[in-house]
């Protein structure tokens, strides 16, 4: 126990902690600070418990600094809009616990002051968030060699914390008898708010603009040196106002049916939280248990929410967690079947090449894959079902398989309000067999699984899906006669 205390001592769970440094804690500073990178929220958060429960052991208050840089990859106004629209909630949200909320949010790289050297000076210890993909991992690193108190990483993303799984998966099967069993410790409880004991009278940073109206936040991005060429979504807010009201609109009216109906793109009755996954401003565990209080246990359609909600998105985490970033969207992290099949088929002619450009701007031979394309751009989404297809055919029509790699990160990072998360990582890499099985070989693909456009118009009416995001000029589908035809 070099620090002199422990993480359970504390009443904080150790799983949930990664130690990033070993400074000593320092013998007198003004508060502990919770540097938040991913976990946009002031409730339901470990990360910012466990600052509070080290701040109260410390008699320290806590408080709370953010940057939002205009310079991460593929910044934009929709990014911007929804971030801010989040962060505008959170001075209120910080405030009513008695914490203050620093935001630093510089319009331009030029004006950017990375300032966590700077409170690093003035706080006993830093905890951030544990998130294993993106640049996160990178700040962590490039913090620790600056600061000289201890650094952790909380992990507030996931229900059973990622580091309790200390293997990486081969795939759901293996991971999820394993969470299952953990279940009972961490599905039941929620998060309730830990008392801050002493409050802090630390030196507010101004945010620089009014963040509170939602309005005048989407009429500022013009102000900052982001991509204006991606707009927000009509209709579409980030924020836990928003998150809150979309849990609950699934459960209302989109959970019944859910097992059967999620994989239909005529139906769209997905629950659309990911976006507010990815951002923070929901923790995955307030919509398990909403949705297990709304349908119980033995409801298929909870059932079925609670595989891709705690399976399959803590198998995305536990592939970064246990791949480093560099390697994670790399063919070498394929599984070995996945990669010498892809291997031995690399020079096999494709049936179209594409270039970034038309794949961008939804010019393909493929109606289906046109409007999907059209949905990303749009709509910040694309159903469910019809992602996977997106995928398998960019690793059809692309030149190399790496190629098609970067090509999903790129156009997916671009426009998904969900993308740049361990979930994308994983599921560009899923396209390509990772948690996946073999399949008969075919060229090109291989062994690894095909999915047709034919197929997916047999399986579904794509009707309704079709009138929304096809447009003149796209080739048509071939709908079963059956099926109604776009219009
Ligand atoms: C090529 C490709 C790219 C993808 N990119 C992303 C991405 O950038 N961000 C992202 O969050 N998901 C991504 N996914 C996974 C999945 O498509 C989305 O999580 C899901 O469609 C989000 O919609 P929803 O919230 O309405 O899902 P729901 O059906 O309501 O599912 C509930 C939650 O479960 C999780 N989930 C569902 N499916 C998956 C999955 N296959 N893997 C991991 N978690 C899952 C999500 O957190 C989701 O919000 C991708 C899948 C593919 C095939």
């Amino acid at each position: 126990m070099p620090l002199g205390f422990s993480w359970s001592e504390l009443g904080v769970d150790s799983a949930r902690v990664l130690v990033i440094n070993d400074e000593p804690l320092p013998s007198r500073r003004e508060f502990v600070l919770y540097w938040c990178m991913v976990n946009h929220r002031a409730e339901e958060n470990p990360a910012l418990d466990a600052a509070i429960a080290l701040g109260n052991h410390l008699k320290l208050p806590v408080a709370v600094y953010q940057a939002l840089r205009p310079d991460y990859p593929h910044a934009s106004d929709r990014l911007h809009a929804f971030a801010l629209e989040g962060m505008a909630e959170l001075p209120a949200a910080y405030a009513a616990q008695g914490i203050p909320y620093w935001l630093e949010l510089p319009r331009s790289p030029r004006e950017h002051k990375p300032r966590i050297a700077e409170l690093g000076r003035r706080a006993a210890a830093i905890v951030s968030d544990l998130f294993p993909a993106f640049i996160i991992p990178g700040h962590l690193r490039g913090a620790a060699k600056k600061l000289d108190v201890p650094l952790f990483a909380v992990d507030g993303s996931c229900v059973v914390p990622m580091q309790r799984i200390t293997e990486p998966q081969i795939g759901a099967y293996t991971l999820r008898p394993k969470l299952r069993k953990l279940w009972p410790e961490y599905l039941g409880k929620s998060l309730a708010p830990r008392p801050l004991k002493a409050t802090a009278a630390a030196k507010k940073l101004s945010p620089g603009f009014a963040l509170s109206d939602a309005k005048a936040l989407r009429k500022a991005l013009d102000t900052f040196a982001i991509d204006h060429s991606v707009p927000p979504i009509t209709g579409v807010h980030g924020g836990r106002k928003a998150a809150l009201a979309t849990l609950k609109s699934f459960i209302d009216t989109r959970l019944k049916g859910y097992e059967t109906e999620r994989n239909d793109p005529g139906k769209d009755q997905q629950s659309g939280l990911s976006p507010y996954f990815h951002w923070g401003q929901l923790f995955p565990g307030e919509a398990a248990r909403a949705v297990l209080e709304a349908g119980g246990e033995k409801d298929p359609a909870v059932q079925s929410f609670l595989e891709e909600l705690l399976v399959r998105r803590e198998l995305a985490f536990n592939y970064c967690l246990h791949t480093p970033v560099p390697r994670q969207l790399s063919v070498d992290s394929l599984p070995r079947w996945a990669r010498e099949s892809l291997d031995t088929h690399r020079q096999d002619k494709r049936e179209h090449l594409y270039t970034l450009e038309e794949l961008d701007a939804a010019r393909t031979g493929d109606g289906l894959w046109n409007a999907s394309q059209r949905e990303l751009r749009e709509r910040g989404r694309i159903h469910n079902y019809l992602r996977m297809l997106w995928g398998k055919k960019l690793l059809e029509w692309s030149p190399t398989p790496q190629e098609a790699l970067q090509r999903m990160a790129h156009l997916n990072d671009r426009y998904a309000l969900d993308g740049r998360d361990p979930a994308s990582v994983a599921n560009f890499m899923w396209v390509l067999g990772l948690h996946d099985r073999p399949f008969q070989e075919r060229k090109v693909l291989g062994k690894v699984r095909p999915m047709s456009s034919l197929r997916t118009a047999e399986k579904f009416d794509l009707g309704p899906y079709l009138a929304k995001w096809s447009r003149q000029g796209d080739p048509p589908v071939k709908l079963p006669r059956r099926r109604t035809a776009r219009k």
